[in-house]
């Protein structure tokens, strides 16, 4: 006997964080590298405007400790304000170093001109932008930036079908029958009122007994 038609494709959701720095010298052109950012299907999830102690830039680049160019690296990551960003999207930390380009902008000028380092840095060391280069880096950095983050990693694939289909699909399901005879002009708002009259996770408020 054939299987029963399902009333909805299931999700499938794989979703990859990354830590993005726009660094003091690229500050003024953060409209356009934020444009930039959304327009190849990056998720801001956070964001913060600040402005580092040389203290905060040593233990953020620790792992440069002793090289030569370590103390002028942190006077110029403190030396103005930056942009820290979450971002999110399948294979992100990859996809963002690729747009990134290598890391001095002379040779990023030579060898991927489109890339936001060949855009927007000027040397070796003001390269304009950061991104992390592993999982476990990103985890780190968002932690430094984010402390309050969830730091799990988001839930992707079977995890995140799962808790789709056990928590959000039952209810949504009825809702999409209900806004299916209704068939109301502007269905989107009905549906967000059908979800909040319908939601089984609302508060129960007692009535005061009189
Ligand atoms: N030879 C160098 N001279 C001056 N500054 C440098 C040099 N190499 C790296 N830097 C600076 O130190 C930062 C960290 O260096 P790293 O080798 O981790 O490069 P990256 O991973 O491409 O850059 P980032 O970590 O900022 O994304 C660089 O982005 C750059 O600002």
């Amino acid at each position: 006997m054939e299987a029963p038609a399902t009333f909805m494709e299931q999700p499938a959701i794989f979703v990859e964080r990354t830590l993005a720095i726009i660094k003091p010298d690229a500050i003024d052109q953060s409209a356009a590298i934020l444009r930039f950012i959304e327009d190849h299907g990056f998720a801001i999830l956070q964001q913060r405007r600040l402005h580092m102690t040389p203290e905060q830039c040593s233990d953020f680049y620790a792992e440069h400790y002793g090289k030569m160019f370590f103390p002028s690296l942190v006077s110029f990551m403190s030396s103005g304000p930056i942009i820290a960003m979450v971002l999110a999207k399948e294979n992100s930390i990859l996809e963002w170093r690729d747009l990134l380009g290598p890391t001095s902008s002379h040779r990023a000028r030579e060898t991927h001109p489109e890339s936001l380092r060949a855009i927007y840095g000027t040397d070796d060391q003001r390269n304009a932008v950061h991104g992390s280069d592993s999982q476990k880096g990103a985890e780190r950095e968002i932690r430094f930036f984010f402390p309050d983050a969830v730091v799990e990693p988001i839930s992707s694939g079977d995890q995140a079908t799962d808790y789709l289909v056990k928590n959000v699909m039952p209810v949504l399901t009825n809702g999409f029958v209900e806004l299916c005879k209704v068939k109301p002009e502007d269905p989107l708002t009905w549906i967000a009122d059908w979800l909040m009259a319908n939601n089984p996770n609302k508060p129960q408020v007692q009535e005061p007994v009189a």
